[in-house]
């Protein structure tokens, strides 16, 4: 039995396609781990999301930003933009039945016994690892409960910036949401930019990426954490002061799907069959 971790499939279907069968991936031996954003950008969302759905019982995915954003047009609450490729999903007529699975998804992913954890966009220092599951839990009851559309209708936006457990209501549920699947640059304090997206020297002033802050919480220095959402750093992580996987090798934009080994270390990446943009 082997266990993989792949970043951001973004509707690259004939990818994930090939570095199933390159993995020789088999659902009654083997498991995955999907970091989030099954859907938009790419060609193939509707794939992805059918396929990921088929492969229930061998696979675990949490949901990214562009999932939240595809829950949130399905329901009413927001509107596509013009790079999306979501509209084959909304015009299928299983598109309830396809958003109640993808409600149903988690934030957060952790394996206890060996130590490793999974995100969209990463861990913030500041929570401990037992924080961040109750956090992830709260957000995760709400968008698979009966408010689901009062938090859908509020969700997009960048503030608050900055975590706080005073937080309440609305606010509290975008902060957490946020930080889970839209972090990457942060303060000292553990503010989120939502400006910088690209590379690491498009680091604001006083904002570096989240991994290269140390966690607060000693004892959890040997956990590793899994993410995708930022294809700039091309599976590196440079400067981390945490054990951090960067997954999402930005195949969408031109670069590959990348399958890491969780037991192995080993990386095995399928280029994009896409033109670089
Ligand atoms: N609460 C909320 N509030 C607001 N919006 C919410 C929200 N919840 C969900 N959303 C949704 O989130 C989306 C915005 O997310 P953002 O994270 O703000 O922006 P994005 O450009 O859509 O980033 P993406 O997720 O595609 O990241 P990637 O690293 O692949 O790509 C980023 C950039 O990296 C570049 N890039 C890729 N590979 C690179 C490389 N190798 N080198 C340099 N740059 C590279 C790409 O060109 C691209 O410009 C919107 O759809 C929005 O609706």
């Amino acid at each position: 039995m082997a266990t993989y971790a792949i970043g951001d499939l973004q509707g690259c279907y004939a990818e994930f396609d090939a570095l199933l069968s390159r993995l020789d991936f088999s659902p009654s031996r083997d498991r995955l781990w999907l970091a989030g954003d099954l859907v938009n950008r790419g060609p193939g969302s509707l794939a992805c999301l059918r396929r990921v759905m088929a492969l229930e019982g061998a696979v675990e995915t949490v949901l990214g930003n562009h999932d939240l954003h595809l829950l949130a047009v399905a329901r009413g609450h927001g509107k596509l933009k013009r790079n999306d490729t979501l509209a084959e999903i909304l015009a299928v007529p299983d598109c309830d039945a396809l958003m109640d699975w993808l409600c149903a998804q988690p934030l957060l992913v952790a394996d206890s016994a060996r130590n490793r954890v999974m995100t969209h966009a990463g861990l913030l220092p500041q929570w401990s690892l037992a924080e961040a599951r109750e956090l992830a839990a709260e957000a995760e009851a709400v968008l698979g409960g009966d408010a689901v559309d009062d938090f859908l209708a509020e969700m997009y936006g960048n503030r608050p910036a900055r975590w706080s457990p005073a937080l309440e209501g609305l606010d509290r549920l975008r902060s957490i949401v946020n930080v889970f699947t839209r972090m990457r640059f942060i303060d000292a304090d553990g503010t989120l930019d939502f400006s910088a997206k690209e590379g690491l020297d498009s680091a604001p002033a006083g904002f570096a990426p989240w991994f290269t802050y140390p966690r607060r919480h000693p004892r959890e220095a040997d956990l590793t954490l899994l993410f995708g959402h930022w294809a700039a750093l091309e599976g590196e992580t440079p400067g981390a002061r945490v054990r951090a996987e960067a997954l999402d090798t930005g195949c969408v934009w031109g670069g590959s799907l990348t399958a890491l080994d969780l037991d192995s270390g080993e990386r095995i990446a399928e280029p994009s069959h896409q033109m670089r943009r």
